[in-house]
């Protein structure tokens, strides 16, 4: 159905950073067809529904450029620990228990936690990316998905699945749904299956998606195992550092590591909350920026974070960078919310499609109500997006034209059945 949004304010993030108020835009096959003043809107359209947004704010969904969709199930588990202690000691014990019907779960309640929250596409690292398909599918998002996997010489067969899975759906769910190539980390990975995993992304003419310099102690370990490498420089020997390729958390880089992003054209998926959540550190956003790399921002998954609202990575992005340097224009609010939108797309290779509210692109975009105390004195509704909003405040999300979330409610998911059988699933799997 056409929608149209009448006396919106509008933060269109594109090119412009454009600030809009009392506003229309109109929603016609899905994409967005007009934004502007209501006397310029176009004569031949005659929208299934008119909505007064007189109070709300319309921006682009957030883009969440590193997350485990199906890692709900340990939200909770295992937190106070390190990156080692919490994935070792005691994440992969369990994943190693998980059947398709605990990640359909998870990955249905990561779904709606991101359709509560204003996320309308994502970039998804975890085993079972054909079930994960599946919520994708059923919940309307949009997404890049990736099986990822970690392996030797001994497990080729991995890299076939991957290859599989990126040919059935890229394109799937009527093209929402696209995939990269994505092997766990350096010191997950031996080279023979990296080298393998570099060529099937070549050979599908897709993207890589790996997490990269999380912890000083991974870049050891590299530097030890690989003639002083670091696990950039390391990629970077294998070719597996391109403009298609996502690196999530460069926490611990150098100089020479963003020279050489930054000669590649690669993208940087930061994770704030989780880096500061397993002590990790903080990531050189500020430098990496001021390289010229593309730096999204991303949740990782539930069980590091421990949700999935990007309001708070935003917040958080900006906030940090500005104690952590001591400068404050260390990252901006305007740039904190690109990185949480029209960055974040470009990293998924969707900036034609998403991120920005663009006549022409998809209607993937959110409906803020602002008439919160916190989004006052009007003007600048950018600070107050990134400074004072939360999650909360969102009452509508669509993708693609279609109202996946309105007033609190997701129209085709019974939540509180969904709730029910995933406690019982993410308990019972704790007790396995
Ligand atoms: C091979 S599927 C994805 C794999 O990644 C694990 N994971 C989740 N968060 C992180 C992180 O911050 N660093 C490294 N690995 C992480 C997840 O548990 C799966 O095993
Ligand atoms: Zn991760």
């Amino acid at each position: 159905m056409d929608i149209r949004f009448d006396h919106a304010a509008i933060l269109t993030v594109d090119g412009e950073d454009r600030e809009l108020s009392d506003a229309t835009l109109c929603v016609k096959d899905g994409r967005i067809a007009y934004i502007g003043g209501a006397e310029g809107a176009p004569q031949d359209y005659s929208p299934g529904r008119t909505i007064d947004a007189k109070g709300n704010l319309l921006m682009p969904g957030f883009v969440n450029a590193h997350t485990h969709l199906p890692m709900t199930l340990f939200r909770g588990y295992a937190n106070d620990l390190n990156l080692q202690d919490w994935l070792f000691g005691n994440i992969i014990p369990l994943e190693d228990k998980l059947t398709a019907e605990d990640v359909y779960l998870g990955a249905m309640v990561g779904a709606a936690e991101m359709l509560l929250s204003g996320t309308t596409c994502f970039l998804d690292m975890y085993d079972f990316a054909d079930t994960i398909a599946v919520a994708v599918e059923k919940s309307g998002l949009r997404a890049v998905l990736c099986q990822g996997m970690a392996g030797d010489g001994g497990n080729m067969q991995k890299i076939a699945k991957a290859k599989e899975i990126c040919q059935r759906f890229q394109g799937a769910a009527q093209g929402r749904i696209t995939t990269m190539i994505s092997p766990h980390a350096e010191y997950t990975c031996s080279e023979e299956f990296l080298l393998a995993c570099r060529d099937a992304a070549q050979e599908l003419g897709v993207g890589v998606h790996v997490h990269a310099s999380e912890t000083a102690k991974e870049v050891r370990e590299c530097m030890e195992r690989h003639d002083g490498l670091s696990p950039i420089r390391y990629f970077d020997k294998l070719g597996l550092i391109t403009d298609k390729t996502v690196l999530a958390h460069c926490v611990a880089i150098d100089s020479g590591d963003l020279e050489t992003l930054a000669a590649r054209g690669a993208h940087v998926a930061h994770n704030p909350g989780s880096n500061m959540k397993l002590a990790s550190g903080f990531a050189p956003v500020p430098a990496l920026l001021r390289g010229g790399i593309n730096v999204a921002l991303g949740t990782d998954g539930a069980s590091s974070n421990n949700n999935l609202d990007m309001w708070e990575e935003m917040a958080l992005c900006a906030l940090m960078h500005k104690g952590f340097s001591g400068d404050p224009k260390a990252i901006p609010a305007k740039k904190a919310l690109r990185m949480a939108t029209i960055d974040g797309a470009r990293a998924l290779g969707l900036e034609d499609e998403t991120g920005s509210l663009e006549v022409g692109k998809k209607a993937d975009l959110i409906l803020v109500d602002t008439q919160g105390p916190w989004y006052y004195p009007r003007g600048e509704m950018v600070n107050h997006v990134v400074y004072a909003g939360h999650s909360a405040d969102v009452k509508m999300t669509m993708v693609e034209g279609r109202i996946l979330m309105e007033d609190g409610r997701i129209p085709h998911v019974d939540m509180p059945a969904l709730l029910d059988e995933f406690n019982r699933a993410a308990l019972a799997l704790r007790a396995r």
